[in-house]
């Protein structure tokens, strides 16, 4: 499914909420005015109550009855406030405002009022790259910094569920590393190895799953046939585990800057899914972002 067909299929899922912590930023009231205009949900802004106002002026979204704002006095506790509401499950999705990501996720992790599932919170991303017959989900580029094999397994989960909730009902997952054989001098060449004999075991189940795989052989058939590598997930790669968080942000961001993809990302794993886009994206991709968390959301 393409990201524009996102924004149509958030919009049939009827009744949902979002709270979104520290509203008072353009860029996110710009999104909160796309989603209103396009339906996909009632928005509860945490903020202060008169930057968040004017801004919703601004942007012409005073005609709608689908947005609330509830005042807080400081960015820390506009994360709470929202944090809370969807603990309280008065929410169905959080999305970041101008409050920073590890301010919010302080709060996601919060044993009192948090958001946490028993499961790893990790960061997917789902892109629209020109040229690609599919879409493309990054996992993780902004949570986990130096996962560990066992968080790499739900990290994949997460990113598996979030792509059946996009209709990619049995995902292929390249687990990446700089190349597409063992390396013991390579720990993601290991751990790689490692998810694939897991997954053809049943210890990951729901994918497909290979590795390591570089980056080329993951997503282009040519170069793995080039490498003559056999794989059913090799070229046609839905969802690229990243070793690491330096090496997916990079990623990530190449995605966007050189490419000029498209992408919508969440936090998933948690009890609702988290919309975390950083500053520099755009109103557009973090439209996409509150599309995929609604989605997610409702299946
Ligand atoms: C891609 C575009 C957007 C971006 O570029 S975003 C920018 C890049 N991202 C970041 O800067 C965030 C990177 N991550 C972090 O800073 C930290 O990992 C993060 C999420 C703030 C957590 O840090 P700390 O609060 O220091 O966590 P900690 O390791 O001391 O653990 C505290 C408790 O939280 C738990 N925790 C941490 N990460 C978790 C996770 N992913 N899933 C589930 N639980 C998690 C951890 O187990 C610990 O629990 P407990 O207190 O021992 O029970």
């Amino acid at each position: 499914m393409k990201l524009k067909s996102l924004i149509e299929e958030a919009s049939q899922c009827q009744g949902r909420t979002v709270a979104v912590a520290a509203a008072e930023d353009e860029e996110v009231i710009e999104a909160v005015a796309m989603a209103l205009k396009h339906r996909l949900g009632r928005f509860v802004l945490y903020g202060d109550r008169e930057r968040v106002g004017r801004l919703l002026k601004e942007k012409g979204c005073t005609r709608f009855s689908d947005v609330e704002i509830v005042h807080a006095n400081s960015v820390g506790q506009a994360a709470e406030l929202a944090v809370r509401a969807v603990h309280l499950n008065e929410a169905d999705a959080l999305m970041k405002g101008h409050v920073s990501t590890a301010t919010l996720l302080k709060a996601v992790l919060n044993k009192e009022y948090g958001l946490r599932a028993g499961r790893v919170l990790s960061h997917v991303a789902v892109f629209d790259v020109p040229g690609a017959d599919r879409p493309i989900i990054v996992t993780d580029a902004a949570m986990n910094i130096a996962p560990d094999l066992e968080q790499k397994v739900q990290i994949v989960n997460n990113a598996v569920s979030v792509a059946r909730s996009i209709g990619i009902e049995q995902p292929k997952v390249a687990a990446l590393a700089a190349v597409e054989t063992v390396n013991p001098a390579m720990p993601a060449t290991l751990d790689a190895a490692a998810l694939a004999i897991m997954q053809k075991r049943g210890q990951i189940s729901g994918c497909l799953l290979d590795g390591p795989l570089a980056l080329d052989n993951a997503v282009s058939m040519t170069a793995a046939k080039h490498k003559r590598i056999e794989s059913e997930v090799a070229g046609c790669a839905d969802i690229l585990l990243v070793p690491d968080i330096e090496s997916g942000n990079m990623l990530y961001k190449s995605l966007v800057y050189f490419a000029n993809a498209r992408v919508g990302a969440v936090i998933a794993g948690a009890k609702a899914p988290i919309v975390l886009t950083s500053r520099a994206d755009s109103a557009e991709s973090k439209l996409y972002s509150l599309a995929l968390a609604i989605c997610s959301a409702a299946k």
